[in-house]
């Protein structure tokens, strides 16, 4: 039986202080009192697979055995997950991703399977296409990936090398990678799980370069699991992180494949060689824009791992004196703590909220398409894009704060925070290089700035625009509603700038691409405050909406995270606001005197907060932010755990270090 231990006395007493309920706050983030109870019941199962224990903490293995371990445990975690949805529901995709957390540490082989795979072939796929490759995949009698990336181009995928050729004679596509930038190169799984994937390629056709498409290839043998004739795969290397993702590389020479294999819901290719084009050719990147999307989640999600481990900690820590003659104080009493840490709690709602609307816009659009609809699609690009990038980033910066208010401990890689770390900053760059992302939205951006200065009727998310070109600045008030609207005021005027700076560039002979590289600097600050603008607003929208529906002590402190969120963005940007807005000095000043307040009631309710994330131990995997905070003894716990504590004298004493000492002695 495991052995139960005390609770920290400290976290014993915020809990007592928090003043709201923190199940009911869980059951809000999870959506629901269900998806709480599924969620809960899933990883209590896997809890108690003796085989998901590690004998081993992972760090300590090698590259080779940490893979392998992976694979062994994904193998187990997919058939629990199998034996818990014939009996319920189908785990929703969330609930999914955290539960495997706790067992894999990092991230899975399978990753790219469910995150891309399949989703591929439900977004791109023919219902015939669906029928044939669908069941294969859910069950996983087939293995899959995403294989876009090559080596020469990961952005700019118009450029992408390897070639996909149609012979009309046998119906077949005939695969190529002509050089060594054409081969695939980062996709997750690809080294040595997959047997399938999905590999974008240039469409040919008589010698006619049709773009690219995507195509269903198998690459293994699914019996040998050897590459097949004309496939050339492995494994890329360690990384910064995701060392058990398994991103590999793939190559082609002349590799067949069926005419069917071309994924064709949107263009297709009919036996004789006919191009039948498509709706709109950027349907094909439509797999991207559903998990930029996601990320918004997964930002939500990290952010509030994060955030756990270092409020816990913070409770438990004591460090130096306030007043001499005074005990220690909880290191989260400083008030440069809190600045640290409740902003991170605060974002991980703002992010959530976020990614619940976002979402529903996603199926939205969805639905459209299914309709020949398509007039919402490059708002949710440009919203897809920025959000994505925005929220990456954001919680690739509040990670990194949290290890540094963790001190040394959070060096530690029991604490956890390094693997997050990876996880979060890979983010920013995967699915869409950050400023690549924002120079996106800046496109639609400019174009939605055009539109207003004709009058025209703008979507939603950029409607603000109009607005601030008919009235004047609204009078200054410190309301969140006020200042949200100062967000998008920043955000109009960084658009103007940047607009006038591309025309000032064209006036002056300039091209307009040259003018846009000369101007990319401002168009990306201007994508950041669209962005900013948007995230506030959302976050307020919506928190409004849920608190008539929650109980009023909660709904307070729904309401204190958001004012912290807006406050402190403020502040961040103050600089951009005296610009751009009507916000005077002395407004300033009385929101810094907010935002101290702010900390102070949200101070009782910090680990009342991280508790709500209710993220479990076995998912934690931290030292410093376990539930029972038994910080010290777990940091010592996992020292020894380390194999050169195993034996009082490491052989490499006898070996170099004696003789090493003995010759300094002479
Ligand atoms: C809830 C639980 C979640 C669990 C898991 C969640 C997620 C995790 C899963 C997997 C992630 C793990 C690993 C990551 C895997 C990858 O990284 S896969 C590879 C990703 N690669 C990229 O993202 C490549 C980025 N590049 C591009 O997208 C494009 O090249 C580009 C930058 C957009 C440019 O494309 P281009 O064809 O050159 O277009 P151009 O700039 O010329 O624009 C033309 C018009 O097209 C519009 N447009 C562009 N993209 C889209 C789109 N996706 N949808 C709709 N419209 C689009 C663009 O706005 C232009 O419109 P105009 O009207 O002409 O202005
Ligand atoms: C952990 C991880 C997992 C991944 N998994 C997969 C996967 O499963 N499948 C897959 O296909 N791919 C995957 N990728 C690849 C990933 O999608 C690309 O790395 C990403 O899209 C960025 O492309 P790039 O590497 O070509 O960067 P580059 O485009 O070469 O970026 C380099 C620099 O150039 C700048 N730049 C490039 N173009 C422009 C421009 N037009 N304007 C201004 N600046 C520009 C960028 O801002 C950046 O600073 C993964 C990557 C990582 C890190």
């Amino acid at each position: 039986m495991a052995t139960v231990h005390k609770i920290n006395e400290d976290l014993v007493k915020e809990r007592q202080k928090c003043t709201f309920n923190v199940q009911e706050l869980t059951y809000l983030l999870d959506g629901g009192e269900e998806v709480t109870k599924e969620r809960r019941e899933f990883e209590n199962i896997l809890r108690n697979v003796k085989e998901l224990q590690d004998e081993v903490p992972e760090v300590y293995l090698s590259h080779k055995e940490r893979y392998e371990n992976a694979v062994r445990k994904t193998c187990i975690l997919q058939n629990v997950r199998n034996d818990f949805e014939k009996k319920r529901e189908v785990l929703s995709p969330r609930n999914i991703f955290r539960a495997g957390y706790a067992v894999i540490k990092d991230v899975s082989p399978f990753f790219l399977h469910n995150g891309m795979f399949v989703p591929t072939i439900i977004g791109q796929g023919t219902p015939e296409q669906q029928a044939e490759w669908l069941p294969k995949a859910k069950a996983m009698a087939i293995i899959g990936t995403y294989a876009q990336t090559e080596l020469g181009h990961g952005t700019f995928i118009r450029g992408l090398e390897t070639t996909a050729t149609y012979d009309a004679k046998t119906e077949e596509f005939i695969l190529n990678s002509p050089k060594v930038t054409s081969y695939k190169w980062w996709p997750g799984g690809l080294g040595t799980t997959v047997n399938h994937c999905i590999t974008v390629a240039q469409l040919y056709i008589n010698g006619k370069k049709y773009g690219i498409h995507p195509f269903i290839v198998q690459i293994r043998d699914l019996e040998t699991h050897k590459p097949l004739p004309g496939i050339k795969v492995g494994e890329i290397g360690p990384k910064m992180g995701f060392a058990t993702a398994n991103n590999g590389f793939l190559g082609f020479q002349n590799f067949r494949i069926p005419r069917k294999n071309m994924l064709m819901k949107n263009a297709q290719v009919l036996k004789d060689g006919t191009f039948v084009k498509g709706m709109n050719e950027k349907l094909t990147y439509g797999t991207m824009v559903m998990v930029r999307v996601n990320i918004v989640s997964d930002s939500a999600f990290h952010t509030a791992m994060a955030a756990t481990i270092a409020v816990r900690y913070a409770a438990v820590r004591h460090q130096s004196q306030l007043k001499a003659k005074e005990p220690e104080v909880q290191i989260i009493d400083y008030l440069t703590q809190q600045h640290k840490l409740f902003i991170a709690i605060a974002t991980s709602h703002a992010f959530s909220n976020t990614y619940t609307w976002l979402y529903q816009a996603y199926l939205k659009v969805v639905e459209d398409l299914g309709k020949q609809k398509q007039d919402h699609l490059p708002e949710l690009h440009a919203l897809s894009c920025c959000l994505k990038a925005t929220s990456s980033r954001d919680a690739g910066v509040i990670v990194e704060q949290c290890r540094l208010a963790c001190g040394g401990h959070g060096y530690m890689a029991s604490s956890n925070l390094p693997i997050i770390y990876g996880y979060t900053t890979a983010a920013i760059t995967y699915e869409g290089e950050h400023t690549v992302l924002l120079l996106q939205t800046a496109r639609y951006l400019m174009k939605a700035w055009m539109s207003a200065l004709e009058g025209k009727v703008l979507a939603p998310s950029v409607a603000y625009l109009v607005d601030w070109l008919k009235s004047d600045k609204q009078r200054w008030q410190n309301t969140p509603e006020v200042i949200v609207k100062g967000f998008q005021h920043v955000a109009a005027g960084k658009i103007k700038d940047a607009f006038d700076a591309i025309q000032k560039h064209v006036k002056a002979g300039k091209d307009y691409e040259d003018a846009w590289n000369l101007a990319s600097v401002q168009l990306i600050k201007a994508s950041e405050a669209h962005s900013r603008a948007i995230l506030c607003d959302g976050y307020l929208r919506e928190t409004v909406r849920t608190s008539s529906s929650v109980s009023p002590s909660l709904a307070k402190v729904l309401n204190h995270l958001v004012q912290l969120y807006i406050v402190y963005w403020t502040l961040e940007t103050a600089g951009d606001l005296l610009v751009y807005s009507n916000i005077g000095k002395d407004d300033i000043a009385v929101l810094k005197e907010k935002y101290e307040e702010l900390l102070a009631l949200i101070r009782p309710n910090a680990v009342g907060l991280v508790d709500a994330f209710d993220i479990s131990d076995e998912i934690l995997q931290s030292t410093l932010g376990s539930y029972d905070g038994r910080v010290y003894e777990r940091l010592m716990e996992e020292a020894m755990k380390s194999p050169l504590n195993k034996e009082p004298v490491n052989q490499s004493f006898h070996k170099y270090l004696k003789p090493f000492i003995k010759k300094a002695k002479l």
